[in-house]
């Protein structure tokens, strides 16, 4: 596909090997880029519309909610519940799976979203992003239970993330390549700028909050203590680091120049009875199925995540993912 097909002309062409396409796939997809425009416009603004600061509320995963988080879960319910391309929705910001109005069209997917990834990172101004995965809804059906959104990552017929960097960016697989779209401003059209993304085999680049270090398992500890030992150390050469706090810009930055970045499992994190930091559902699989398709790893240290059979729609896991040799080699260690 040449660079500068627009988002929509690019799913309208990868639908055509597809027999029974029906333009309804092409359809969510506009729905989706239609609400992260919005929410793009709103985080360019940030104070001058008072949307910064907190909710004054708490999400179902007990944490404080920011303007944005609430704002964006609207923005997305919005674009998304009333066009006839979903059965149902659920997201971080929603304790219980979406019902659509008994009046809206149903449609043939469901769609799992954390409406605004790097919440930390809102009022300063620092990127954030939206998440989201597209699974396929049971036929015929028309308010899927929560088991139905409950699929392997495997099952995902689509996933992708949309930055709200120093540029807007959409990026997005539907399981033939991972694709990059930047954002024109002056007529509001996503355009392809990158195509067929590979990440490097090998880096010297991690990603990781240093500052719980004391509460990593042996294998995490091990691997980056030897980073730190850099050239004179067991893997000979030097390692840089890396920390953002948006989970999509650590991605971001990967896919573009490689790494490995992980939000591993803690002590901390159990004695909050947690199973790690990062959700399944609408962080680890849409990100593990990008990754993936442009030839990086995804694990929890200890195994694939897109191959996990999910309990919870806000169920946490560890992750470990990024450029494969590396992601390998400290999954390794865990065996
Ligand atoms: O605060 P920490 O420990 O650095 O964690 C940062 C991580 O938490 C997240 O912000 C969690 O996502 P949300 O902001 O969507 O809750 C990730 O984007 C990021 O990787
Ligand atoms: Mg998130
Ligand atoms: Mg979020």
């Amino acid at each position: 596909m040449h660079i500068g097909t627009t988002l929509t002309n690019f799913i309208i062409e990868s639908q055509r090997k597809f027999s029974g396409a029906t333009g309804e796939f092409t359809g969510l997809l506009n729905d989706i880029a239609v609400a992260c425009k919005k929410i793009s416009d709103l985080v360019n603004k940030g104070d001058l519309v008072g949307i910064l600061g907190t909710a004054g509320s708490e999400n179902v995963q007990g944490e404080q909610q920011k303007k944005l988080d609430v704002i964006s879960n609207e923005i997305f319910i919005e674009a998304l519940a009333h066009n006839g391309h979903v059965a149902g929705l659920a997201s971080e910001e929603m304790d219980e799976i979406y019902e659509l109005p008994k009046q809206a069209p149903r449609g043939k997917y469901l769609v799992l979203f954390d409406p605004l990834d790097g919440s930390s990172n809102i009022d300063v101004n620092v990127s954030v992003g939206t998440i989201f995965s597209i699974l396929k809804a049971p036929p015929g059906v028309d308010n899927p239970s929560t088991e139905d959104f409950l699929k392997p990552g495997t099952e995902q017929v689509a996933a992708g993330y949309c930055l709200y960097g120093p540029s807007t960016m959409m990026v997005l697989t539907t399981g033939q390549g991972t694709n990059m779209f930047t954002l024109d401003r002056d007529f509001g059209e996503f355009l392809l700028t990158h195509s067929d993304i590979q990440i490097p085999e090998d880096t010297q680049e991690f990603a990781v909050n240093a500052s719980n270090m004391r509460f990593w398992e042996e294998p995490v500890q091990r691997y980056i203590d030897e980073c730190l030992a850099g050239k004179d150390g067991p893997r000979g050469k030097d390692f840089n680091m890396r920390w953002i706090a948006s989970m999509v810009a650590e991605v971001h930055r990967i896919l573009t120049r490689g790494g490995i970045f992980m939000y591993p499992l803690d002590s901390k994190l159990q004695s909050k009875g947690q199973t790690g930091k990062l959700r399944l559902m609408y962080e680890a699989n849409p990100m593990a199925f990008i990754i993936e398709q442009a030839g990086g790893a995804a694990t929890t240290g200890r195994e694939r995540i897109l191959s996990m059979s999910p309990a919870a729609i806000h169920q946490r896991v560890p992750v470990v993912l990024g450029s494969k040799n590396e992601v390998d080699r400290l999954t390794g260690y865990h065996h």
